[in-house]
């Protein structure tokens, strides 16, 4: 029997111990939080339950526009946020994720060790427990260990008024006024939530734009909706510090500007869980940044170990982490195996509009990486989104100029993130515009501009060409 040890339990080591498993592998999973890891407990999962009701609110607030009147000028003065509660519900769905996971785990006949775990050597893994040291031997050792937020050396996140995105759950009470440093994916998504919620957001972001990392178009369209909003975006801001005065936060810039708040929000990246591992010592290459470098089968510099999930800095995904995770398996326990393909990743920002983005992207188009011909169709005429009172977003289709082949979209809407499947699958299966827009879709409905978008690249001179 191949002896697997995975350390880190979130969705790149829990998932790897499953197909360890099936292809009957021994498997010990050493964890030392919880299963599920920080996807399940303080990061993808607590977040999007959060976002799930302040979403409500939005739309509470946005049915003024369908004649459904408030009897007030503000929803937050009819609807009261017990924040105390949600964040119970938040942390309660969180625990039972986890705990359904651990189950499953078990039932499988996965070894669970609760510890803190290292490296000894490239074939023994050694684990801190509870009641001491416990070493495994292993034929192929899996590093799964994720990420820790980053934290600027002069804004200490005290978990009170100074928070990283793990510590927002002990609020019991909306925040008068939040800071939100850093619009990358996480920083806006707290951002959308936030004010959804009735707080008075001010997002400090170090670019032009917030996102930076997406699809500008989709951006532009986040921004001005957060604007419209109220919410108070303070582009071209670098923050260096964060201080408590009193009862308020003092946010300091690098421009020697001030922003206070009741509230500090830090959301500057992470960090990978790299060190203190032993990999150094057995030969284990990292990146400049310390993630582990990991080849398209999750193999590392030592034949033994792989890495999988964001620790090895592909693409901070819970769905490619437990690809990455799989494919490690298949690969070291030699079953079939595809390597991963970034190309076929979809994946969604969880904002007021949503923002869902799937294969190539506009910037690898503008920088000319590959020939595409685009097209770009506002929901605006869209029927189902002029009923529904939405007139923000776009869909956006990439095909191959020659051949019709979908290989990309982005679709900013409410719910983006089950519209793109359709996309996802033509890019996955390689369907031409023609056989795409070939299917039926419901009238009315958003995904029919999605077909739309389809049918408008039949003539693909007339669609906008990018070299
Ligand atoms: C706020 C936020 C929201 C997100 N939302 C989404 C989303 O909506 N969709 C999405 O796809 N992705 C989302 N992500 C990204 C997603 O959470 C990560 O990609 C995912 O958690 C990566 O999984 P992982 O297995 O690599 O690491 P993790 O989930 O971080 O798990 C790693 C585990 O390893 C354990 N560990 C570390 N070191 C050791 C050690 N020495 N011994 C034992 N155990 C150890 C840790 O305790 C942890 O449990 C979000 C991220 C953030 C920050
Ligand atoms: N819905 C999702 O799937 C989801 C949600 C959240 C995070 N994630 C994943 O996590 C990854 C990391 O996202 P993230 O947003 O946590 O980190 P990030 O590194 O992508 O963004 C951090 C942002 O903070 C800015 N920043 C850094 N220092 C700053 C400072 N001093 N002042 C002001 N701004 C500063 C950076 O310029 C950057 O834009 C994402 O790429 C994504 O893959 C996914």
């Amino acid at each position: 029997m191949t002896k697997v040890v995975i350390i880190g339990g979130g969705p790149g080591g829990y998932e790897a111990a499953l197909v360890a498993n099936q292809l009957g592998g021994e498997v010990t999973l050493i964890e030392r939080e919880g299963l599920g890891g920080a996807a399940v407990l303080s990061d993808c999962v607590p977040s999007k339950t959060l976002i799930a009701t302040a979403e409500v609110m939005v739309r509470i607030e946005n049915a003024r526009q369908l004649g459904l009147h408030i009897a007030a000028p503000d929803v937050t003065d009819v609807v009261r946020v017990d924040l105390g509660e949600v964040n119970e519900r938040v942390l309660h769905l969180a625990r039972a994720q986890s705990a359904d996971i651990a189950q499953r785990l078990r039932q499988d006949g996965v070894h669970l060790v609760s510890g803190s775990a290292r490296l000894d050597g490239p074939h023994r893994v050694v684990a801190t427990t509870e009641s001491g040291e416990k070493a495994f031997d292993a034929d192929i050792v899996l590093v799964a260990t994720g990420t820790t937020p980053r934290e600027l050396p002069e804004a200490r996140c005290d978990g009170e008024r100074i928070l990283n995105w793990k510590q927002v759950y002990n609020l019991t009470e909306v925040p008068k006024r939040l800071i939100v440093v850093g619009s990358g994916v996480t920083g806006a998504e707290f951002a959308s939530a936030y004010d959804g919620l009735g707080c008075d957001v001010v997002l400090v972001s170090s670019r032009r734009q917030v996102l930076p990392g997406q699809d500008q178009d989709a951006a532009a369209v986040l921004q001005r909706a957060f604007e419209r909003r109220g919410m108070e975006i303070m582009s071209e801001s670098r923050a260096y510090a964060a201080r408590r005065e009193g009862d308020e936060v003092v946010v300091s810039l690098e421009d020697g500007r001030e922003v206070r708040g009741s509230h500090c929000l830090m959301a500057v990246g992470a960090i990978p869980n790299s060190a203190g591992l032993g990999l150094e010592d057995v030969g284990v290459a990292l990146t400049p940044s310390g993630h582990i470098s990991v080849d398209r089968v999750s193999r590392t510099s030592v034949r033994s170990i792989y890495a999988a999930g964001d620790v090895t800095g592909v693409f901070a995904l819970a769905s490619v982490a437990a690809m990455q995770g799989r494919i490690a398996m298949w690969h070291a326990l030699g079953d079939a195996v595809t390597p991963l393909d970034l190309r076929r990743v979809s994946s969604n920002v969880f904002t007021t509009p949503e923002i869902a983005t799937v294969g190539i992207t506009q910037q690898e188009a503008d920088d000319g990486d590959v020939r595409v011909a685009s097209v770009l169709l506002p929901l605006a005429s869209n029927a189902r989104s002029k009923m529904q009172g939405f007139t923000d977003g776009f869909v956006k289709l990439f095909c191959l100029p020659t051949t019709g082949i979908i290989i990309g979209g982005v679709v900013v809407a409410p719910r983006a993130s089950e519209l793109i499947h359709a996309v996802s699958i033509a890019v996955a299966q390689k369907i031409t515009v023609d056989d795409f827009s070939q299917a039926f879709t419901v009238y009315p409905s958003m995904s029919g501009s999605i077909a739309e978008a389809a049918r408008r690249l039949h003539n693909r001179d007339e669609a906008l060409l990018t070299t």
